[in-house]
């Protein structure tokens, strides 16, 4: 039996144990965004350290530095560098992931505690972080375990970076690739990245770009202290209504930016890639499904890609400051600050973004005349990612996601960002393939996150298959 079918062999005996390891992580609550759980965050990536090297792997943790917290100085999560295998006559894949997870309350809506991994009748396991970006995460790691279990030689050096603040920007993470390219990172052939997801539920798909993304806070401050709204209200410039005035100017109803010049560095479609959008297995139906309500705005399956994959959009996330609990509380908030993010695409430029985005909000808060002060601060910009899927790596991950699925995978685009790939691709030189596990409608980032059982099982298969094709593949050519 060829070493790749053994591999399956095992890892479908080693399901449920593959589940438990799943529920252990999803139990460190590492939601990289919450100052108070920093220690879960580094807790979470100290047990990834800990597990490799009990396997065998060579680990560094680099601590990235500090960070301002909303005025909180806090310790970075520490990125863990790995390497596993150093044959000089083996290939060798440098694999990226990131163990923080985004925040989860149960009062968002979740049907049972977010950090308890419950395991569904249809299959779903739902829990914080189960499909972004802890299951794949696991994955590598569990891949690597069950060849030494079945003594299946790994048929490449595996290189790994695992980081604690992907959810919060990647910060500190850029200057410690640039810092490892010839030194940690030499000798890497090309990467893998698995932290997105399918097109939709059924149709495996391989990724070739990403969106950016420049996130904005937007303050806006009047009087010292909250003020009683029926002895000032109508005497006094009220932050919150100067913040809902100038979020209202951001974007239309149907998602059109109007902030002037937005569009103008916008890449425009050619006739080739027109017909990228042709026989993707995507449908509006299963995603209004999905949404639970069809609040979709486009008539088109190829204009909803469109909107996700190669063109701006600007979404509002929420008021920081504002009054938001039950009851009626009648407060005028002294300082407002709202939060909106634009995802970028070719060729936007960060920079740019914020020059305009600033430049049009200062020109709107004029307008108003108000006496409060405004101001917007940039939080963090992240560029967008754009690769040709012909490269033999992308080969590779056609070839591994037939023998697993026995399908060819679709190629797409995704509109969320993971803003070092790009940096990967730069400073490493090599080329990066995005490698999904989960489907469309795995809920990351909303209430119910899950990762089907199916989808971990055989994405454990596919990253293993995927590893085994790499040192089959003519990389050069
Ligand atoms: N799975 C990738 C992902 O969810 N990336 C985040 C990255 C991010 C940027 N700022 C905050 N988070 C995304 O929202 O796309
Ligand atoms: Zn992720
Ligand atoms: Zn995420």
């Amino acid at each position: 039996m060829a070493d790749v079918e053994k591999y399956f062999d095992l890892v479908n005996q080693d399901q449920q144990a593959f589940i438990e390891t799943l529920r252990e992580v999803v139990a460190i609550p590492s939601v990289s965004g919450d100052a108070a759980r920093r220690p879960d965050v580094v807790r979470m990536g100290e047990w990834l350290q800990a597990r490799w090297e009990a396997l065998g792997a060579t680990c560094k943790r680099v601590d990235p530095g500090k960070q301002n917290l909303h005025g909180e100085i806090l310790d970075l999560p520490p990125v863990i560098l790995g390497q596993y295998g150093n044959d000089p006559n083996k290939k060798t894949v440098l694999v990226y992931g990131h163990y923080d997870v985004q925040p989860a309350l149960i009062e968002d809506g979740w049907e049972t505690d977010p950090f308890v991994l419950v395991e569904k009748e249809d299959g779903r396991l739902v829990g914080r972080g189960s499909t972004d970006d802890k299951g794949p995460v696991l994955g590598w790691l569990l891949c690597a375990e069950t060849h030494k279990k079945a003594g299946i030689e790994m048929p490449v050096n595996l290189k790994f970076c695992f980081e604690g603040m992907e959810e919060s920007g990647s910060e500190g993470l850029d200057e410690i690739i640039v810092e490892e390219a010839d030194k940690w990172f030499k000798g890497t052939d090309v990467v893998c990245i698995s932290d997105n997801y399918w097109l939709g539920k059924n149709k495996p798909c391989l990724t070739h770009g990403l969106r950016g993304v420049s996130y904005f806070h937007l303050q806006v401050e009047g009087p010292g202290a909250d003020l009683h709204s029926g002895v000032f209200g109508g005497t006094v410039h009220e932050p919150m209504t100067d913040l809902v005035h100038l979020l209202s100017k951001l974007v239309d109803v149907n998602g059109k930016i109007q902030v002037p010049g937005i569009y103008d560095q916008v890449m425009p479609i050619t006739d080739e890639e027109e017909e990228t959008y042709n026989n993707l297995e995507f449908s509006h139906t299963a995603l209004a499904s999905d949404l639970k309500n069809d609040v979709l705005i486009h008539a088109e399956e190829r204009d909803t890609l469109k909107h996700r994959w190669r063109f701006p959009t600007l979404s509002i996330h929420g008021v920081e400051g504002a009054f938001y609990a039950s009851g009626d509380k009648t407060v005028i908030p002294a300082k407002v600050r709202g939060k909106f993010s634009l995802r970028t695409v070719p060729n936007m430029e960060p920079a740019k973004v914020a020059e305009l985005v600033t430049k049009y909000l200062n020109d709107e808060f004029a307008k108003l005349g108000s006496k409060n002060k405004m101001q917007v601060i940039e939080t963090h910009g992240g560029r967008w990612w754009y690769s040709s899927p012909k490269h033999p790596n992308f080969v590779a991950g056609a070839k591994a996601t037939e023998k697993v699925y026995g399908v060819k995978p679709d190629l797409t685009r995704e509109g969320g960002s993971i803003p070092v790939t790009l940096t990967f691709e730069e400073n490493l030189n090599v080329n990066v393939l995005l490698l999904p596990m989960g489907a469309s409608d795995d809920g990351a980032h909303s209430i119910n996150e899950k990762i089907d059982k199916r989808n971990y099982i055989e994405g454990i298969k596919l990253l293993g298959a995927y590893l085994h094709e790499v040192a089959n593949t003519d990389l050069s050519a």
